[in-house]
């Protein structure tokens, strides 16, 4: 229990900033000093308003503060609900004995959702944590929270930023390993709000592994990084050894960033930590700000899409990858890492330190995956055709994935046609079930 004050202390309530009834003052004032008998009921009201202020239970405060956290932009103050001990304690356990003990981080994310149901159904102990920050609708990662639970996997609401939260977390449960999937994803938003890339890919990211290194036993991790730091690199495939010092959007150098963090956690800590270089990862359950969504639904609504061209109409190409594909390549990397060497912040020895490329190995064309999409939702896209805006996009991706093949047996086997048939399939259930109007 000493430790639980620390860690509530940040949930006091906020006291209201009082805009609306106690700003308007100077207003006020000049009235009630023109009209006696308004003064009196002013300052009745606002006895009783003043009463009601401070005799009025916690819980009254604490839902106005859960309603202002839903409007800030990270959700760095997201809050675990009741009992969460207990929930996470169960979650966590595995189903045998040899079976994991894994902290899933962006456990309502896209790729975080699969990857917890995946290890789940194979019968590992499992803790999702997730800020739920409003980047994208939080009704899909509400409703993807709910899968979960079905399924018996608890959500944590809270941010990889709340270092007492983590550390609480690592006191309560052992985990053998984390799958850390947390991020500011996306390239092109990073123009409009760069703060949230270095806020969860860069300070989370620290916070996270700051919490591995001083737990005991540590776990081993795996981690999201992306396709996006070979930025600028021209030589294709892409491959681990190809150079990643030129990264075109802000993303990538967090991405980046988060990788040379990780060198450092495991040379100075002993911490075994696995880089995934994600490959424009799609599929059910995916997120709606990635091209592939949007233009499902704009199609569907009839609205004009954009196809970025490169200079002198060259094409953009990406290395599509499948959500099994890479759930498989993420899986492999946990069964294939090796234990931290390091014990409550001091390293015993050497420690694993491996980077992949998670893609398809088979780039596509932005116009062939939107000639697709017009195929299996039978409807014309109305397309517009513009040069690349310099926004952190990059031409073209391409993985090569011999490294991932041969240390983790990765073998991707989805084509984008099968894969988005499956994603098309389950938007039309999924907006189709639940909200006709999203269309
Ligand atoms: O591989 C990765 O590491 C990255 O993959 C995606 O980034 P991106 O490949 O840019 O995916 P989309 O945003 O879905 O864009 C796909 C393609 O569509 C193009 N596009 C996008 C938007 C648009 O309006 N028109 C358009 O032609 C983009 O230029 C790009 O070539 C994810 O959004 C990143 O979070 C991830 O890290």
């Amino acid at each position: 229990m000493t430790q639980l004050k620390p860690i509530l202390s940040h949930l006091d309530p906020i006291i209201p900033s009082s805009t609306g009834k106690f700003k308007s003052s100077p207003y006020a004032v000049h009235r009630l000093r023109f009209h006696p008998r308004l003064t009196f009921w002013s300052f009745l009201l606002l006895f009783f308003l003043l009463l009601f202020f401070f005799c009025s239970p916690p819980a009254a405060s604490s839902a106005g503060k859960r309603r202002s956290l839903q409007n800030t932009a990270y959700s760095a103050r997201a809050r675990p609900g009741p009992n969460w001990e207990v929930k996470a304690r169960n979650s966590a356990r595995p189903q045998s004995k040899s079976g994991f003990t894994v902290l899933v981080t962006g456990a309502a994310g896209f790729v975080g959702t699969h990857v917890a149901m995946a290890l789940k159904n194979r019968g590992d102990g499992v803790v999702g944590l997730d800020n739920f920050n409003n980047y994208y609708e939080t009704g899909l990662k509400k409703a993807r929270k709910t899968l979960l639970e079905r399924r018996g996997v608890y959500i944590i609401e809270g941010d990889i930023n709340d270092a007492g939260l983590l550390g609480k977390l690592f006191e309560i449960v052992h985990f053998t390993h984390v799958m850390h999937l947390a991020a500011q994803a996306g390239v092109r938003y990073a123009m409009q709000n760069p703060n949230s890339y270095i806020h969860s890919n860069v300070n989370g990211f620290v916070s996270l592994l700051e919490a591995c290194k001083n737990a005991d036993p540590q776990p081993s991790i795996v981690w999201a990084s992306s396709s996006s730091v070979y930025g600028l690199n021209s030589k294709v495939p892409f491959s681990e050894k190809d150079r990643t010092d030129q990264p075109a959007s802000l993303y990538a150098a967090t991405k980046k960033a988060g990788e040379e963090i990780a060198h450092t956690y495991n040379h100075i800590y002993g911490l075994s930590i696995t880089g995934l270089r994600f490959f424009t990862v799609y599929g059910p359950w995916g997120r709606p700000d990635m091209a592939y969504y949007f233009f499902t639904k704009d199609i569907l609504r009839g609205k004009e899409i954009k196809i970025f061209e490169g200079a002198d109409h060259a094409t953009v190409a990406r290395d599509f990858t499948y959500i099994d594909d890479v759930v498989k390549g993420c899986l492999a990397a946990l069964d294939t890492a090796k234990k931290s060497t390091g014990s409550g912040g001091k390293k015993k020895g050497p420690a694993q330190l491996r980077i992949y490329n998670l893609g398809n190995t088979s780039p596509v064309p932005v116009g062939k995956l939107v000639s697709i999409l017009e195929k299996l939702l039978k409807i014309k896209a109305k397309k517009k055709f513009l040069t690349m805006p310099r926004n952190g996009d990059v031409l073209f991706t391409h993985a090569n994935i011999s490294l991932a093949r041969k240390e983790l047996g990765y073998k991707p086997t989805t084509d984008l046609e099968m894969g988005l048939k499956k994603f098309v399939k389950w938007y039309l259930s999924y907006y189709g079930a639940k909200k006709k109007s999203a269309w």
